[in-house]
């Protein structure tokens, strides 16, 4: 199952993802003189920054706007990077945040789950309500994909609604989401232990870590928020089982790293893989291992 290559993954290479949110104002001048067309400038852009970590990390992340944002040729950047990621036995999690009605969320798993965006794992939205994943369901259970589900999210906003107090227990509405969601994972656990079905869970926010991690001891968590969002080595660390359970994804802090160097428009790459082995060393001490 996807899961237990994801587990294995971070067994052999820390708990590092690498977000690929590839906006053009990130990416060295020199670079994009170098070529004209904007998906070669984004392709060229994450390949270098993915053959210097890619012996360093399990996993990457790109968030689909920052390609959709430049239209056709962004997304056929997108389409380049998930390809090459595959061609190298990487890792891929499409960040699409979607959920629909299950017309529309079917035709969402086609678009992601087959063809030419094809990756191993998609971020959803359960906010529209559980039926919204169930056309995902039938690519989980064929082992060879996954999804990561927003529980509670990263960003200050995450309160408005996901942390309401609802009936009947007067829990946070995110634990109603979490509970759902183990229910339905429960039958697709890998041999790791681990679900196919994992969770989103901002690093951002620490005071129920312990017990997110308690209550879903068999969800694999996507912990967004190191870095440029404030969490730390110590805040993401709490969402770990023995330094596993969980992958922790930075983007701009790791893909914008080489500008506090002055030669950094020359060794971008030199220097998302420098922040990569601060990072991962950071979480590793903090949880352990
Ligand atoms: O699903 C996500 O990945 C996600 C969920 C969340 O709660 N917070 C969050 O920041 N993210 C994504 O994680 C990435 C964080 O980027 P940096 O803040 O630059 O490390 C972005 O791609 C966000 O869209």
């Amino acid at each position: 199952m996807i899961i237990d290559r994801l587990f294995n993954e971070v067994e052999k290479n820390g708990n590092v993802c690498v977000g690929l949110d590839s906006h053009l104002d990130y990416i060295p001048v020199n670079l994009k003189e170098k070529y004209q067309d904007i998906d070669e400038v984004l392709f060229k852009y994450n390949k270098e920054i993915i053959d210097k970590t890619c012996d360093l990390v399990p996993v990457y992340k790109l968030q689909i706007a920052y390609y959709e944002a430049y239209g056709i040729k962004g997304l056929l950047g997108y389409k380049k990077t998930i390809e090459y990621l595959r061609s190298i036995k990487k890792i891929t999690i499409g960040d699409i945040k979607r959920g629909d009605i299950s017309s529309t969320a079917e035709m969402y798993a086609k678009a992601h789950f087959e063809g030419e965006f094809e990756v191993d794992f998609i971020t959803l939205n359960p906010y529209l309500g559980f039926d919204t994943l169930t056309p995902f369901l039938k690519y989980i259970e064929s082992g060879e994909k996954g999804v990561f589900v927003l529980l509670r999210t990263s960003n200050p906003g995450a309160k408005d609604i996901q942390y309401l107090k609802v009936s009947p227990k007067d829990e946070y509405l995110y634990y109603i989401v979490g509970d759902k969601l183990n229910e339905i994972g429960t039958k697709y656990r890998g041999s790791c232990g681990y679900s196919s079905i994992g969770a989103v869970v901002g690093g951002t926010h620490v005071d129920e870590a312990k017990e997110i991690r308690n209550r879903y001891k068999n969800m694999f968590f996507l912990i967004p928020g190191y870095g440029h969002q404030g969490a730390t080595g110590k805040d993401v660390s709490l969402y770990l089982n023995n330094g596993n359970g969980g992958v922790i994804n930075s983007s701009r802090g790791i893909i914008t790293a080489y500008k506090n160097y002055e030669d950094g428009n020359q060794r971008f790459a030199d220097y998302a893989r420098k922040a990569v082995l601060e990072m991962r060393e950071d979480i590793q001490s903090e949880s352990g291992v």
